[in-house]
């Protein structure tokens, strides 16, 4: 089962590159086993194509390596407070995807401005608050996971399975790494989508509800009916 997670998270970690979501080392996928109580996570700082399923890192819930020869990811108390906070997810992405990463440093939430981002996000996908001086010299990974479940206070995060970071960039979730990613993918979509609608349009106004919901409901309702 561990073997399984750790090859799921290695193949999500090597799709990272491949839909162009990173530079050198800028990203990082994770899962969980919430059974086991234990987390796997890329190793922090290695290329992509030097990595194998057996790199993967194994931590428990307090972030201890209890398997693997490498550090985890510089991100994984980030990953683990999500993990805590979120319940319903089963895998996390973060990385510095250069249109999503945009929204970030400008401190702007993406607005659902079409139906590629309704069929994914069932609204705004917002930013963070900037992080204090004391939240960034504390632990500053930490801290960054407890601003994002702040931003979230009102959200549900299996409605909305993405935020901007303030001054930093994009973290995504999903049911498992591979939806993780997907979503990743496709917040980066609709960060350079709704950044080149503003430029045609800056005064561009979100969809409808009733836009948003039809697309986003016929994927995700109770009452789906997308897809085979
Ligand atoms: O955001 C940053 C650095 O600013 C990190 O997420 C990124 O460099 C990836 O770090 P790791 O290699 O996962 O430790």
């Amino acid at each position: 089962m561990l073997e399984e997670l750790k090859r799921a998270v290695f193949e999500a970690n090597l799709q990272l590159p491949q839909y162009r979501l990173v530079t050198f080392t800028w990203g990082n996928v994770s899962g969980i086993d919430r059974e086991r109580g234990l987390v796997v996570i890329k190793p922090s700082g290695l290329a992509y194509d030097r990595l194998t399923a057996e790199d993967m890192v194994v931590v428990n819930l307090d972030g201890e390596v209890v398997e693997g020869q490498w550090k985890p990811s510089s991100d994984t108390p980030t990953h683990l407070w999500l993990y805590k906070q979120f319940p319903g997810i089963g895998g996390i992405v973060h990385t510095h995807s250069t249109w999503a990463t945009v929204w970030a440093q400008a401190g702007k939430g993406i607005p659902p401005l079409g139906t590629t981002h309704a069929d994914y996000f069932y609204g705004e996908i917002p930013c963070t608050r900037p992080m204090t001086n004391e939240e960034i010299q504390g632990e500053y990974e930490l801290e960054t996971g407890k601003v994002i479940t702040e931003t979230f206070r009102f959200l549900d995060p299996l409605q909305v399975p993405g935020v901007l970071v303030h001054g930093h960039g994009p973290f995504a979730w999903g049911k498992d790494p591979a939806n993780a990613v997907h979503n990743a993918v496709v917040l980066e979509e609709v960060a350079k989508m709704a950044a080149r609608t503003y430029m045609l349009n800056p005064n561009a106004q979100p969809i409808s509800q009733s836009l948003l919901d039809r697309h986003y409901l016929r994927k995700h309702g109770v009452n789906a009916y997308y897809g085979q």
